[in-house]
């Protein structure tokens, strides 16, 4: 044989080197795994999506882990015994060997992430994942090159282990919309090309801007946290330490609350005596976010026009000053930024500054509404409960919780818009929690309980069994009795009781 690969290895071995640049929410993983695995491939695990019965566990890993082994030691037998890649063959290995070494230890890197302490300690595993790193590619002419070294693919891998864990815990939803989403957001955080991301531009995704654009409670806040949290932090081999703690990587600034010299104050800093009230010097968060580390500016579209101009400057030179004071200093971390507001037409009223816009259009990400993602599929308001329920309550009474949040939905919402989206959503489960009903706060559902009622018969959208038993409610409530309401109905009251619709009954009672 005089390649590393036969031919048979050859488009696994490519396929395994690929996976470690895909996005692992879009298609193309998909495609890759079926490569390497044929028939052991497992199509129920195939998208990376909560549901009730897929929590993160796929045997595929485990099936492309071993794969990945299996061609690694084959390849480390044909080096032993002398033979010499070429260049494009020391790097398949390369990129062989990082697929391999992540699912090594992608486990390790789990824990970090879920304890709140781990990572600011010094890395227990990283000595022994040094070792690692020394046997697959420390011996390859690769080694030299920065990007490839042991502590730069530690905190790589912990930044993919983040990534992943923050876009796949966070944003919920098996429609079409919400995986676009995950995807976008994941390659906010890598770009299209994780190669070069890898290669080059992991120190410097910071100096692009993100902009988040969706309707309110569509999770803009989510996004931008996902992507705040999933920053490269470099790792430090010789106090094996990272430098820096990601649960400080975040910090949003809620731009429509604060008064105007609060919301200067709080973004830039001040010099005291700049402002009644301003006793100290004090840094703002574009001085206290540090390198990478992200600012998010919620409601970017509410700024005044003062402060539209700082923010300008901030992203053109990177330098602010602190109120009151002359000294220039520089931004070294990112801003990411959102809106509900339709910022075209903002620019066009003159409300939203066309120049700033073109400073934030670099990375757009748009959230999509829940009216759209339901508009995708059937079922995923049904979905999307159970899953909101488990967030909500504890895993013994969250089937029960769901199955009756569900049930009230489709006999009262089925046709509703959900204009608070997600978030909504979340508080209607509540409300079915606490109370047994949600009525919306929306026009429709402003009408009273027997206008409501009305209302769908003439729109016909009632069916037999809905009609009949809220009716029985409606004579109840006037009669005030079963048996009083059995005689107006021609039924005894035996009937009413059993097939009164107790929710719509509690609804016309309710003040
Ligand atoms: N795609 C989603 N998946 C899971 N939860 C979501 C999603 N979108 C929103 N939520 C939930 O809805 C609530 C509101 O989300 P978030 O604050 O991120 O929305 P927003 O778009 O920033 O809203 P606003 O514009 O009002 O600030 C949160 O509790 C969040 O967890």
């Amino acid at each position: 044989m005089d390649s590393l690969f036969s031919p048979e290895q050859l488009p696994i071995v490519q396929a395994l080197a690929n996976l470690g640049f895909t996005n692992p929410f879009g298609t193309e993983r998909i495609k890759l795994e079926k490569i390497v695995l044929g028939h052991q491939y497992t199509p129920a695990f195939q998208v990376w999506v909560i549901t009730p019965t897929h929590q993160g566990f796929s045997p595929n890993l485990t099936a492309l882990a071993q794969s990945a082994e299996q061609h690694m030691a084959s390849a480390q037998q044909r080096l032993k015994k002398g033979y010499q890649p070429q260049e494009t063959e020391w790097q398949l290995y390369g990129e062989l060997a990082l697929y391999t070494l992540y699912y090594r230890y992608e486990s390790e890197f789990y824990k970090i992430l879920t304890s709140d302490h781990l990572s600011r300690v010094v890395m227990p595993f990283y000595r022994h994942f040094a070792e690692h790193w020394h046997s697959l590619i420390g011996k390859s002419p690769l080694s030299q090159a920065e990007h490839w070294s042991a502590a730069h693919m530690f905190a790589l891998f912990f930044q993919i282990r983040r990534a992943f864990h923050f876009i796949f815990r966070a944003i919920l939803g098996t429609s079409q919309p919400a995986a676009q989403l995950r995807m976008a957001v994941w390659q906010s955080i890598f770009g299209h090309d994780v190669r070069r991301y890898h290669r080059a531009l992991y120190l410097r995704m910071h100096e692009v801007s993100t902009l988040i654009l969706g309707e309110s409670g569509t999770g803009k806040e989510l996004v931008a946290s996902a992507i705040g949290l999933a920053r490269y932090i470099p790792f430090n081999p010789k106090t094996q330490r990272f430098e820096g703690d990601y649960l400080a990587d975040f910090q949003a600034v809620h731009l429509a609350a604060l008064p105007l010299t609060l919301l200067e104050s709080e973004l830039f800093g001040h010099r005291k005596g700049s402002f009644t009230g301003a006793t100290s010097d004090r840094a703002g968060y574009l001085e206290t976010q540090h390198h990478g580390q992200s600012v998010f500016l919620d409601e970017v579209g509410e700024l005044p026009a003062e402060v539209q101009v700082k923010l300008l400057r901030v992203l053109q030179n990177r330098r602010f000053q602190r109120l009151g004071d002359n000294q220039s200093r520089e931004f070294y971390g990112k801003i990411i930024s959102a809106t509900h507001r339709d910022l075209a037409a903002d620019i066009e009223k003159g409300l939203f500054r066309a120049d700033l816009y073109y400073r934030l259009c670099s990375d757009i990400i748009r959230t999509p509404s829940l009216a759209v993602q339901l508009a995708d599929n059937a079922d995923e308001l049904a979905h999307l409960v159970t899953l909101v329920t488990a967030k909500i309550v504890s895993s013994d009474i969250a089937n029960e919780v769901a199955a009756e949040a569900q049930q009230w939905i489709s006999q009262h919402l089925s046709h509703y818009r959900w204009h608070g989206n997600m978030r909504e959503l979340e508080q209607c489960v509540r409300s079915i929690l606490i109370h047994g009903y949600y009525y919306p706060a929306q026009s429709h559902q402003r009408m009273s309980p027997i206008q409501q009622f009305t209302d769908k018969i003439a729109q016909a959208q009632l069916n037999y069994q809905e009609l009949t038993s809220q009716y029985y409610a409606l004579v109840y409530q006037k009669t005030g009795s079963y048996e009083a309401a059995g005689q107006l109905l021609g039924t005894n009251w035996r009937t009413v009781k059993t097939h009164i619709d107790t929710t719509f009954l509690q609804k016309l009672q309710s003040p």
